[in-house]
């Protein structure tokens, strides 16, 4: 049988905004020139300036979109995103553990820039106890870590630190963004990889609010490339370089806490081919 096109899942949340979410998602996965499916676990109501109100979707639809997908195409990796609530994160591990749709790039969203939940508090606990010993890699920011492994983040040993941890908990790979860092003059992510490599993928921060979807884009990149076939390593580095030039190759939209420009990496791509 002649090989499908590489295809891939994000399980997440739509921002009506469109710079975060599943919009971001499909619109990096896209870009990947990988073919992007859907379940759609909540609907955010949503814009630069924040989050105004938030729909989980019933369980019952959400079993179906998997039984859709698994049903007809032959997913090769699949992303979280914004899951919710408890009812939601246990929907969503029965359906992983039910259908492969192949390596798990977990994002565990938590909170909005803004800072309006995506997560109830008590749905940590079972994304760490039942969602993470499923990823084939997690990607969260300073504050997410610090909520997974219940430590403080500081420094950049605390970061190695707590990527340990979480490896420790069940995960094989582990990048811990440290976006958040807003005081450093790079931002540099630290990455910890199953066969015990480990290093640091920085690049100078841009000095811009418009990083609305950041995480968002850097999870559903390494998605796309783990559908194409690419290592983790490479997926990782890949999906570095692609969000620097979203953030750094900025477009203004809106009037708060703008989205990325994610058609930026065809500009890198081209220049690197001349
Ligand atoms: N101002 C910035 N300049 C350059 N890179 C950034 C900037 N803000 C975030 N990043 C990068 O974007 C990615 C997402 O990081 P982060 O913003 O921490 O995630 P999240 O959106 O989940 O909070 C990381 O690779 C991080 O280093
Ligand atoms: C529906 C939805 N999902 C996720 C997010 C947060 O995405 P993220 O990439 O972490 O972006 P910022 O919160 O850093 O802008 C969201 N806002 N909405």
């Amino acid at each position: 049988m002649v090989d499908q096109f590489p295809q891939a899942l994000s399980i997440a949340g739509s921002d009506s905004g469109g710079g975060a979410g599943m919009q971001a998602d499909l619109k990096t996965i896209q870009e990947r020139h990988v073919f992007a499916t859907t379940v759609l676990v909540a609907i955010t109501a949503q814009n630069t300036l924040g989050v105004k109100d938030a729909f989980p979707l019933p369980t019952k639809i959400i079993d179906e979109q998997f039984a859709a997908l698994d049903e007809d195409l032959q997913i090769k990796a699949c992303k979280t995103g914004m899951l919710a609530d408890v009812t939601r994160v246990k929907a969503v591990v029965a359906n992983l553990k039910k259908y492969d749709f192949g390596p798990l790039t977990l994002d565990p969203v938590m909170i909005a820039k803004g800072g309006a939940p995506l997560l109830s508090e008590d749905a940590v606990i079972v994304v760490r106890d039942e969602l993470l010993p499923l990823a084939t890699i997690v990607t969260p920011n300073l504050p997410e870590a610090e909520k997974l492994t219940g430590q403080t983040i500081n420094t950049t040993d605390d970061m190695q630190m707590a990527a340990k941890k979480l490896q420790n908990m069940g995960v094989q790979n582990v990048i811990i963004k440290g976006g958040h860092f807003e005081n450093d003059n790079q931002s540099s992510d630290f990455v910890l990889l199953s066969n015990g490599r480990s290093f640091w993928l920085s690049a100078p921060r841009v000095n811009t609010a418009n990083t609305h979807g950041t995480g968002d884009t850097l999870s559903a990149c390494i998605t796309a490339e783990l559908a194409k076939g690419n290592s983790v390593e490479q997926a990782i580095k890949i999906s570095k370089q692609f969000v620097d030039a979203t953030i750094r190759d900025g477009i203004k939209v809106g009037h708060g806490h703008g989205p990325l420009n994610h058609w930026a990496y065809r500009k890198v791509e081209a220049n690197a081919e001349v």
